[in-house]
């Protein structure tokens, strides 16, 4: 995290910013089923995670597709492609089930800690650069990105100005 930060003109990972990005630490257990016809399912939709960071503990079934080119066991979510000011992008992924195999993951999402907002950070806003998002309640957006179905990148639209 402290080398994406200097990408940003954040000198410091204090106890403040540590508590806007990754203050808050979940995680969900996976269980993805034999699906007889993977082609016309997914396990998970395709979306961004709105954490920060999401690591991915897996077994060795597969079944995670990214779409970019570099991706290995972490992925960007929208909170940090938010207060990058779109310097950093989320990666959107799904996950397509095993016609042979049960698979197991385990993603742990590094996310702001509870009452915390989402925008731009102001260090990369330093020097007049133009906002692309407002700041939104963290409860706001996560409310709304379980109240809708996954959607590819849209999520992040209900952050934007
Ligand atoms: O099971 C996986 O590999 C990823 C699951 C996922 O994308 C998520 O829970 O947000
Ligand atoms: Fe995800």
């Amino acid at each position: 995290m402290e080398v994406l930060l200097k990408g940003l003109n954040v000198e410091e990972f204090d106890e403040e910013k540590e508590s806007l990005l990754t203050g808050a630490c979940t995680l969900s257990l996976n269980h993805y089923s034999i699906c007889p016809n993977p082609e016309l399912s997914y396990g998970v939709g395709p979306h961004s995670d709105i954490s920060s960071i999401t690591i991915l503990l897996q077994d060795d079934v597969g079944g995670l597709y990214v779409r970019a080119t570099r991706a290995g066991q972490w992925i960007l979510g929208d909170k940090l492609q938010i207060a990058s000011n779109d310097r950093y992008k989320s990666i959107e992924h799904c996950v397509i089930p095993n016609a042979a195999k049960n698979r197991v993951s385990v993603p742990i999402f590094a996310s702001p800690k509870a009452g915390g907002v989402v925008g731009p950070l102001p260090e990369v806003l330093k020097n007049g650069e133009k906002p692309i998002y407002k700041d939104v309640p963290w409860s706001d957006y996560m409310k709304h990105f379980y109240s809708k179905g996954h959607d590819g990148k849209k999520t992040i639209e209900f952050g934007k100005i």
